[in-house]
């Protein structure tokens, strides 16, 4: 049986309907004219344990209003979703024990207290037994780098430290899911990368299951197996990475250096960008494999280096959005 099976979950909002400018916008707010929003519109879904799932989509598609359902915060209007056997929004007592939630734009950190008080705090909000906290605490302290921020009060922390702390915090009741809703939003490289790694880390080793929502490519690439994408509150697409390459687009990239002046061209490719003697070409390899691309590139000019690669995952997540659309509110 799948650890969270989501069957067509549906969620409205209702927003006042404005005019434009301060007029318009107290007009509005006491006319009582509204517009229904359809933020999920049918979704279904099924995760098994220990899986690490990516899920993406524009702006507004209803990632986080899913992650809201999902961890009990929000009651849909319709449809199921059983994780581990219970109701989010009807079981929430015993349903927030059994999962971590991080949103990277919030914090669940008391804002005035050092990061050990709330830590302590959370260990007497989920009643988490002394041995099973102070194994968590040393272990994320670790691998989290959190020794020298645990007597700082969370105000006067950096953004990528409090987001150590925040992850922390999700974990310290050994749930076996794990919510991330953009926990690398803002950071900067190094940050990213540790805490990359550490998701990584606790999906491995301790076999949570994690659902994470970023608008990160480079955070879904390096970490998740499978993608669910949502577009106007709807599934669009659910499988690997390469499904989803493969969906939008089969081109490959040719980078070429040449030891010499002259303008470099084939038939079956196409130039995309040049820098002196570095070409950028793009090919359908249903129309010629890479191996005879180059090969024939060889024989005809004095190559210095050549690299083959994919489209960045940047643009076909660009391309695969333009198709799926915005939902504007
Ligand atoms: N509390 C709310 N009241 C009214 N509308 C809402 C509310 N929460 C979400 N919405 C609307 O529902 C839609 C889905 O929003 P949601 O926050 O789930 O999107 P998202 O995929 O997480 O977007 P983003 O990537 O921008 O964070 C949007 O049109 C949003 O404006």
């Amino acid at each position: 049986m799948p650890q969270i099976e989501v069957t067509n979950l549906r969620k409205s909002f209702f927003i006042s309907e404005k005019s434009e400018g301060l007029k318009g916008a107290l007009k509005g707010l006491f006319s009582g004219k509204k517009r229904e929003i359809h933020a999920l519109n049918g979704i279904s879904f099924s995760i098994g344990k220990g899986e690490m799932i990516g899920y993406i989509g524009p702006n507004g598609a209803g990632k986080s209003t899913t992650i809201k359902i999902l961890s009990g915060i929000l009651t849909p209007d319709s449809g199921k979703c059983l994780i581990e056997g219970r109701t989010p929004w009807k079981e929430r007592v015993a349903h927030v024990s059994g999962i971590g939630v991080v949103f990277g734009q919030r914090t669940q950190l008391w804002w005035d207290l050092a990061v050990g008080e709330s830590f302590k705090l959370l260990k007497a909000v989920y009643r988490i037994p002394d041995e099973t906290y102070n194994s968590n605490v040393a272990e994320l302290t670790e691998l989290l780098k959190l020794a020298p921020l645990l007597s700082v009060p969370v105000r006067q922390l950096s953004l990528g430290q409090r987001m150590r702390c925040e992850i922390a915090a999700s974990l310290l009741h050994s749930p076996p899911i794990l919510f991330l809703d953009e926990p690398t939003i803002g950071l900067d490289a190094l940050s990213k990368l540790a805490i990359r790694e550490f998701i990584r880390r606790i999906n491995r080793e301790r076999g949570v299951t994690v659902i994470l929502t970023t608008h990160d490519m480079d955070d879904i690439e390096a970490l998740c197996s499978r993608v669910l994408v949502i577009g106007e509150g709807k599934i669009y697409l659910d499988g690997t990475i390469e499904d989803l390459r493969r969906k939008l687009t089969n081109r490959r990239r040719l980078l070429i250096e040449t030891e010499e002046s002259r303008k470099l061209s084939h038939h079956k490719a196409k130039v995309l960008s040049v820098k002196g003697n570095r070409w950028e070409l793009e090919f359908d390899p249903e129309s010629i494999s890479p191996a005879e691309l180059v090969r024939e590139l060889m024989d005809s000019y004095a190559v210095k280096d050549i690299y083959l690669e994919n489209v960045p995952i940047d643009e076909i997540i660009a391309q695969l959005y333009k198709e799926v659309g915005e939902v504007s509110p």
